[in-house]
């Protein structure tokens, strides 16, 4: 069996494959006893480990650490490339790229060469577009929807609020309802202006990734839901670079 990771900076999602079927997949926190709930069971049937992740270097320090523990095949790690099967990173310092992001668009290539826009609303939020040609023509990088959050509740001394997840967008009467419906608020310009974009540089699909993907598309964003697509791309590369 081949075991994929994709190690963002809250959570780990992983899946294991067995000749091209996923038989198990499941998410879980680094600093969490067990990793990996669910996957210890099948630890000794891994082949290969492939892993994409934008982990500081002493979180993926200590994920490898712990594969190493949990299986003898040693984990590879996959990086963001400037090319790869007809699509081009429109970075030209490419290494600076997001390997989630990288691997988001290559799964979705794989799939939408119309062209389209991933948005991966993780820790951070990212927006990425590439065109039918697959040029990625750039992207975007915003604080995630509970990072915005938490940075209200920190970094103010008097925004007092639980967070609701509501779809309301009227101006608030209260610092809870200015909060929340805030940032409702804000997620629909984001959502509008992602509609823009796509209608202007021609793209037709909308992929939909990352732990707050249902959010975004509960609030309006209409798109294709993909929670898989890093993982699909990372699927993808590693099995090319075996082959
Ligand atoms: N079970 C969960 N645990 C943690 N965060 C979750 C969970 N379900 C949804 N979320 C939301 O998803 C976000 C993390 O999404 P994810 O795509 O896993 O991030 P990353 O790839 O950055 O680790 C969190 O900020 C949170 O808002
Ligand atoms: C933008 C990100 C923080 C998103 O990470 P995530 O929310 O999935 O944990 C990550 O892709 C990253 O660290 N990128 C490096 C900078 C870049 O892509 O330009
Ligand atoms: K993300």
């Amino acid at each position: 069996m081949k075991l994929y990771v994709d190690a963002g900076n809250t959570r780990l999602k992983w899946c294991l494959d067995q000749a091209g079927e996923t038989v198990a997949s499941g998410a879980g926190v680094l600093d969490e006893e067990n990793p990996f709930p669910g996957l210890t069971r099948y630890a000794s049937d891994i082949r290969s480990i492939a892993v994409s992740t934008v982990a500081s270097e002493e979180k993926r320090g200590r994920l490898l650490d712990y594969l190493s523990r949990l299986s003898a095949v040693a984990a590879c790690c996959y990086w963001a490339e400037p090319e790869r099967g007809g699509l081009r990173n429109a970075y030209s310092d490419y290494k600076r790229m997001g390997a989630d992001r990288w691997h988001a668009m290559y799964g979705a290539w794989l799939d939408h060469k119309q062209g389209f826009a991933v948005v991966d609303a993780g820790s951070a939020v990212t927006v990425d577009y590439v065109d039918p040609h697959g040029r990625h023509l750039g992207g975007y990088i915003l604080p995630g929807l509970q990072m915005m959050l938490r940075s209200l509740k920190t970094d103010a001394a008097r925004i007092g609020f639980d967070p609701e997840q509501v779809l309301a967008t009227a101006p608030g009467k209260s610092t809870g309802e200015c909060v929340n419906h805030g940032l409702a608020w804000l997620s629909d310009a984001m959502i509008a202006r992602i509609g823009r974009d796509t209608s202007e540089f021609g793209l037709t699909d909308v992929l939909v990734t990352g732990g707050d993907a249902p959010r975004l598309i509960d609030l309006g964003l209409s798109g294709i839901h993909r929670p898989d697509l890093v993982l699909a791309g990372l699927r993808a590369v590693a099995g090319e670079e075996a082959s």
